[in-house]
């Protein structure tokens, strides 16, 4: 495929991850146009091929335009990647229906539950664009400074149409970037929004200096709850067990890039919700995503203990040192009671 050939990529939500794999897709030969609603950051990556809020000091290719404008975004896009936080998800798509050029895929790299009602993402794109609009999520370990810089990645995207799954990553694919593929939208949805919830966890054992031995044991303990609800709602293990699980499991709740891991973090060392989330100045997605894992936990009759914990310092009901000592009264108990994997 030439230059030329390639379809033009619309991406809506210029924050650091939109603006990062708009880069990254520009960088590979698609026309891409990304849409902000901060008219002077929009000028400073239009104009100045710099995000100078969300990726400060990182040049963006000279192909990639940005614009506040919908229509000119979306106009002749052969493809949409919506990336904005999930509390703007349902809106972006209901601003961007009756503008979708009729041929155009919608993908989402947002992490999260749709706020209040805890319905997956993909279940929020179904109702809003209707039946047979091809629905993609994209999702894996991968911080946005390090794919803006170029460095090496791998993440995964999931769709239930074959087709649009391969164009998708096609996007994606390209020398430091790697793409795969599955048809597991739910289960990758999950592990990209509980793994959030699991950072704020080793986050706070890391601020509180509890040591390796207890980041470790709640990364292999947090997959399993994972791994637990994700088999309730009907995902499938092995999703949960790569790049959309696992994966960025290890990476958010051990790299100091990851907002909800410095959440945590300050936490554990004491401070309060509105100063660290002040501090951190971007989108914290766990703090409404926990909400929702026990809300879904709930529905299904689901015992998770440490997203629970999690739920419960973010709501500051109990404080940090009372969480770990309700993890370390629970009772002693086999590790797997029953096999996860049938
Ligand atoms: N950053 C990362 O490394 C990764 C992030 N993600 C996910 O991507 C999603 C976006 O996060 P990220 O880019 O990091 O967030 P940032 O905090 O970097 O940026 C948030 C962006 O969302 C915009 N925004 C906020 N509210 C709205 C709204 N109502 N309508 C339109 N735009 C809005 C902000 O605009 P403004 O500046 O005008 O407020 C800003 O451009 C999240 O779900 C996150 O979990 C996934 C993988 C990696
Ligand atoms: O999703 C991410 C990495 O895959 C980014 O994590 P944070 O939102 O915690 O920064």
């Amino acid at each position: 495929m030439t230059a030329s050939d390639k379809p033009k990529v619309a991406v809506l939500g210029a924050g650091s991850w939109g603006t990062a794999l708009a880069a990254l897709i520009a960088r590979h030969g698609h026309p891409t146009v990304l849409w902000g609603r901060d008219p002077a950051m929009v000028a400073a990556i239009d104009g100045g091929h710099e995000n100078t809020r969300y990726l400060p000091g990182i040049a963006l290719p000279g192909g990639l335009r940005a614009t506040t404008s919908l229509p000119e975004a979306l106009a002749d896009a052969g493809l949409v990647l919506v990336v904005v936080p999930s509390h703007a998800f349902a809106e972006t798509l209901r601003a961007l229906a009756p503008l979708r050029p009729a041929h155009a895929g919608v993908a989402w790299a947002t992490k999260g539950f749709e706020p209040g009602s805890g319905r997956f993402l993909h279940e929020v794109a179904a109702e809003v664009l209707g039946e047979g609009v091809p629905l993609a999520v994209v999702t894996g370990p991968s911080f946005a400074k390090e794919v803006a810089e170029g460095l090496p990645t791998a993440l995964t995207v999931h769709s239930d149409d074959a087709e649009f799954c391969r164009q998708v990553a096609d996007a994606l694919h390209g020398p430091a970037f790697r793409a795969y593929t599955g048809n597991d939208m739910r289960g990758a949805e999950l592990g990209g929004a509980m793994k959030n919830v699991l950072a704020v966890a080793t986050g706070v054992a890391d601020g509180m200096a509890l040591g390796l031995n207890a980041r470790a044991g709640l990364i292999t303990r947090g997959l399993n709850e994972m791994l637990r609800l994700n088999i309730a709602l009907g995902g499938r293990p092995e999703t949960l067990m790569g790049l959309a699980g696992l994966g960025d499991l290890v990476l958010t709740c051990t790299g100091d890039l990851s907002r909800n891991r410095r959440l945590g973090l300050a936490l554990g060392r004491g401070s309060s919700i509105k100063d660290a989330v002040r501090e951190i100045g971007q989108v914290v997605e766990s703090i409404q995503t926990a909400d929702e894992v026990m809300r879904l936990a709930g529905i299904h009759g689901i015992e998770l203990p440490i997203a629970e914990n999690v739920r419960d310092v973010l709501h500051g009901d109990i404080t940090p040192a009372e969480g770990l000592a309700r993890l370390m009264a629970r009772e002693r108990k086999a590790e797997y009671p029953q096999s996860l994997f049938g």
